[in-house]
């Protein structure tokens, strides 16, 4: 039988994609939201010639109207989404008391609103379809630690951590589960350059603060979060699994000690 779609918001780069890739390994349709037509194109173009079916919808997550398109599209093309991965961000490193009100809307914009667009967008369908789904919200571990250098971030990923567990808990009943997962570092170009690790010796320095001794690849990450959003772990609800290293226990890397250029360029 036919597999519902899986919805993977920033699936055309980074863990998206994995994470896209991994899902239509598992036989899922996926659907690759996000801005730019560009982005999406070169992720369709490589997930197609990898036997998987893909459909792109060009949607920015704050614009709640562009999130309900792209959920038709989708039902319109699959029949049916039973899967949503809320993965699109949007991060710099700025100093909290010289972040611009603009600023702070962008990045919690996209984290937190883009999130509850979707969520509830299809969470609502589901219900009113009488059909179980399961959402996945990628957060990140300062949503728990907090972190200098990205109050925004961390704002919106501790408010994606909270609408996480009471989803899970008012959906529950309908069959609906609602998890997160908090990666840790991965070397994805928009991420290494926004957050000022692009470089492979800040890199190297960066993976001796994990207990592991290495940073994360998105291909594990996606495993992981692929276990968690499909049906392999049917009573896991309201959860968020770490896959860091071990990260977290060290503690959060200071990047505000980089914008105040204590650690070179
Ligand atoms: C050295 C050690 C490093 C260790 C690092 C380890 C950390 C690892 C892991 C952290 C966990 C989380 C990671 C992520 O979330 S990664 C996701 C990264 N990907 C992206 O950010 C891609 C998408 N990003 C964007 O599109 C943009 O960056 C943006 C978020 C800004 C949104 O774009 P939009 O076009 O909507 O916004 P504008 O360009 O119009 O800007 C809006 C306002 O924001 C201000 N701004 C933008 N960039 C900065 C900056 N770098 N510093 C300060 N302010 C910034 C911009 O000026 C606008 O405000 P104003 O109108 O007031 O000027
Ligand atoms: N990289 C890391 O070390 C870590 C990352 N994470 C989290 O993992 C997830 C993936 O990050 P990563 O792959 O590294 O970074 P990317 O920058 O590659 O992914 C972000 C994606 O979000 C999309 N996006 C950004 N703004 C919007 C918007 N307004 N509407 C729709 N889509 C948007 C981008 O696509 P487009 O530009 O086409 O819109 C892009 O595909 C994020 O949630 C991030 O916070 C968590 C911990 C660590």
């Amino acid at each position: 039988m036919e597999k519902g779609a899986a919805i993977v918001t920033g699936g055309g780069t980074g863990l998206g994609l994995a994470i896209s890739r991994e899902l239509g390994r598992r036989g899922y349709p996926v659907v690759i939201a996000s801005r730019k037509q560009e982005h999406l194109d070169a992720a369709a173009r490589t997930l197609t010639g990898e036997g998987i079916q893909v459909l792109t919808a060009v949607c920015d997550v704050r614009d709640r109207e562009q999130v309900k398109a792209a959920v038709d599209a989708a039902e319109n093309r699959f029949g049916r989404v039973a899967l949503l991965v809320n993965n699109a961000a949007g991060n710099f490193v700025v100093k909290a008391e010289e972040l611009s009100p603009k600023g702070w809307e962008a990045v919690r914009g996209i984290v937190l609103d883009g999130t509850w667009h979707f969520s509830q967008e299809v969470g609502k369908r589901w219900i009113a379809q009488g059909q179980p789904g399961s959402i996945l919200n990628i957060i990140a571990t300062y949503a728990w630690t907090g972190a200098a250098g990205v109050v925004h971030s961390v704002s919106a990923k501790a408010g994606v951590l909270a609408m996480t567990r009471s989803l899970a808990m008012e959906w529950g009943k309908f069959g609906i589960r609602v998890n997160a997962l908090a990666p840790g570092i991965m070397v994805t170009e928009d991420a290494a350059k926004n957050l000022g690790y692009a470089d492979p010796a800040v890199q190297a320095l960066l993976a001796k603060k994990v207990p592991l001794r290495r940073l994360a690849s998105t291909e594990e990450v996606a495993f992981l979060a692929c276990d968690l959003v499909t049906d392999r772990h049917p009573y896991v609800t309201g959860d968020c699994w770490t896959v860091d290293g071990g990260l977290w226990l060290e503690g959060f890397p200071n990047l505000r000690r980089f914008v105040d250029g204590e650690l070179g360029e």
